[in-house]
């Protein structure tokens, strides 16, 4: 299951199943394979081409051209030596113009190929969420599921567009250079390579512990202000229990710790330094000493190859320098991947329900026995054997406590969550047999808390049925009784609503709320009446749009206001799981200590 991202630095750990459902990722990739393809076969040019630089550099640096002016002051160089200087700078600046060529395309290609990919790789992750069972949303936050999706994505995309090509391209300059040097002269490479190579890794290691030292000490600084801050908010409660003395104490060890942290982190600095210019510095040294004598006194060497060595060397150090961290960029971006992966390969609820059936709903609503628990809590069983029955057309009031089970109920009417025993039938048909969009589209709910899309109101009530025409949308509101305040704002239909527009009141988003379900005529009604309160004007305009959209349907209502339950065709208790009172309003007054007449002598009813 997925963890939530509590710690940005928390450490990768990848297995071998990590990597393999990271190269899942190339079935994304499977469409612009074409693309992908050209676009590797530029960095390989690209890279190879790179490696002749550092060649034709020495060769021009090198020349005997170059050298006769600095060593004769007799311009004696002859044309011919003029001229390999010429066709050297031509060369280098082919080489240019042919890296800009292959990079430009490179970069261009792989964009492209990762941008179509990462389109769909968001498709198909929104896509599988949203089809998600609700216990998916029970388990995973929302707000640390888009942030982690989203973050998740950003690092696969860096990786693909940039990354992979970098990694790529300083593998194979660490390559052609040991083959260059070798090339060139195989004594100095094999001396190099004994150090170098070897140092700019050590540096590289060495750089990251010092860093982390520092991280630790920054920590440690922000516990101690953390310390200061708390007591002097809670100081009336630091004189008050005269714990001063505590305080301070607690603050000194803080202190004390950034101290030692920071006074380790300088030591391992001073050695840091110390080595650079002792090892590092020095090995550089000794190569170009070992160079110079080879070409002057061992003649074993020419000068223009002894600069092509050192400019070699440069790049090899660079790029075994750089290794460590793409390589490490490259492991985050397979964690990653399959952190995106566990996602879009979990089981979408069309995939778990496997009812097919597709029928005209008529109404009627049998709950036979059920028994249910919610996954997140399988130990705690919210229905213990819940029967009732709604025939078509009636209105049927939910009445409990609060944690009684009613808005479990209609999370099960609408086929959020399987039960675990007993049956839920619509018409006679058992709830897994329907096939579930079928089922849910000839239901409707209001809820207690009506939430509105970014949009305008008219698209807020097309919600209901987005095929609805113009007309139709303008007499849902009519029925819902939000035509008129739609009507008083100065865009009407079109005005915005949340965030960027007007903010609705709680009464009027009902109304909204009811506009759309009365779009969607549904056969089935689920009404959570708000518990907070309406002005009573307001509430009168939700009422009477409740009833007119009750007509003809059949309602459950998870009542809270005395007049609903009161016109019920049934009312039903609920209480620890279970229906312990059922009937008419005045059939369940008459029952002496009845918890429904208690309740309702609570509220001021009889
Ligand atoms: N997603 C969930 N996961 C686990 N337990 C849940 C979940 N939703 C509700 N419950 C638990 O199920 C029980 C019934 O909750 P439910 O929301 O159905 O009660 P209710 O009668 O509608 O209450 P209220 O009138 O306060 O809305 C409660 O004990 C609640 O804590």
């Amino acid at each position: 299951m997925l963890r939530p991202n509590k710690d940005k630095k928390e450490k990768i750990k990848l297995s071998k199943d990590s990597y393999a459902k990271a190269r899942r990722i190339f079935s994304y990739i499977g469409p612009y394979k074409g693309t992908f393809i050209i676009g590797w076969i530029f960095l390989v040019f690209s890279s190879s081409v790179g490696l002749l630089f550092p060649y034709l550099m020495g060769q021009l640096l090198g020349s005997p051209a170059n050298m006769a002016d600095l060593s004769s002051p007799e311009q004696s160089s002859s044309l011919l030596q003029l001229d390999s200087i010429n066709s050297i700078a031509f060369a280098l600046f082919i080489l240019f113009l042919l890296q800009s060529v292959f990079s430009y395309f490179r970069i261009i290609l792989f964009t492209r190929v990762t941008e179509n990919t990462l389109r769909d790789l968001r498709y198909v992750a929104f896509n599988r969420l949203i089809h998600m069972p609700m216990d998916f949303f029970n388990k995973n936050k929302v707000g640390e599921l888009t942030s982690r999706i989203s973050g998740d994505l950003n690092l696969i995309q860096e990786t693909m567009r940039t990354t992979i090509a970098e990694f790529f391209r300083q593998v194979v300059i660490v390559l052609g250079v040991v083959i260059w040097l070798f090339f060139l002269s195989w004594e100095l490479a094999l001396i190099m390579l004994a150090t170098v190579p070897v140092m700019a890794i050590v540096a590289v290691f060495f750089g990251r512990f010092i860093r982390g030292l520092s991280k630790k000490a920054q920590d440690s600084a922000a516990a101690s202000n953390g310390i200061i801050e708390e007591s002097l908010i809670g100081i009336s409660n630091v004189k008050s229990f005269t714990n001063e003395a505590l305080e301070l104490l607690k603050f000194k060890k803080a202190i004390e710790e950034i101290r030692q942290l920071n006074i380790k982190s300088g030591n391992w600095r001073g050695i840091f330094v110390s080595f650079i210019f002792l090892c590092l510095f020095g090995a550089i040294i000794f190569i170009i000493w070992k160079g110079v004598h080879m070409v002057q006194v061992e003649q074993a060497m020419s000068l223009a190859d002894f600069f092509s060595f050192i400019m070699f060397t440069v790049m090899l150090g660079a790029s075994v320098g750089s290794l460590p961290d793409l390589f490490a960029s490259i492991q985050k971006a397979v964690g990653s991947t399959e952190h995106l992966m566990n996602i879009i390969e979990e089981a979408s609820e069309q995939e778990l329900l496997k009812g097919k059936q597709e029928i005209q709903l008529h109404g009627k609503i049998e709950f036979k026995d059920v028994r249910f628990a919610y996954p997140q809590r399988p130990d705690v069983e919210v229905l213990k054997g819940l029967s009732f029955e709604a025939q078509p057309g009636e209105t049927i009031a939910l009445v409990g406590s609060s944690g009684a089970g009613k808005s479990t109920i209609s999370s099960l009417l609408l086929n959020y969550y399987t039960i675990r025993d007993g049956a839920i039938l619509f018409d006679n048909n058992s709830i897994d047999t329907i096939e579930v969009k079928n089922l849910r589209s000839q239901m409707a709910i209001v809820p207690q808390e009506v939430i509105l899309f970014s949009g305008t109101i008219r698209e807020n009530i097309a919600y209901g049925n987005p095929d609805a025409t113009e007309e139709e949308i303008r007499e849902a509101a009519r029925q819902a009784n939000a035509f008129d305040f739609i009507e008083s704002f100065p865009d009407k239909f079109n005005t915005e609503v949340g965030d960027r527009g007007i903010q609705l009141s709680g009464g009027q988003k009902q109304r909204i709320a009811i506009a759309r379900a009365v779009l969607k005529d549904p056969a089935i009604l689920i009404l959570d009446e708000a518990t907070s309160a309406l002005d009573s004007e307001s509430e009168k305009l939700v009422q009477e749009a409740l009833d007119k959209l009750m007509v003809g349907r059949t309602s459950i209502v998870i009542a809270h206001r005395l007049s609903t339950i009161r016109k019920a065709d049934k009312i039903i208790v609920i209480d620890n799981g279970k229906v312990v009172e059922s009937g008419k309003h005045e059939v369940l007054m008459e029952i002496e200590n009845g918890i429904y007449s208690n309740l309702m002598q609570l509220q001021g009813g009889n």
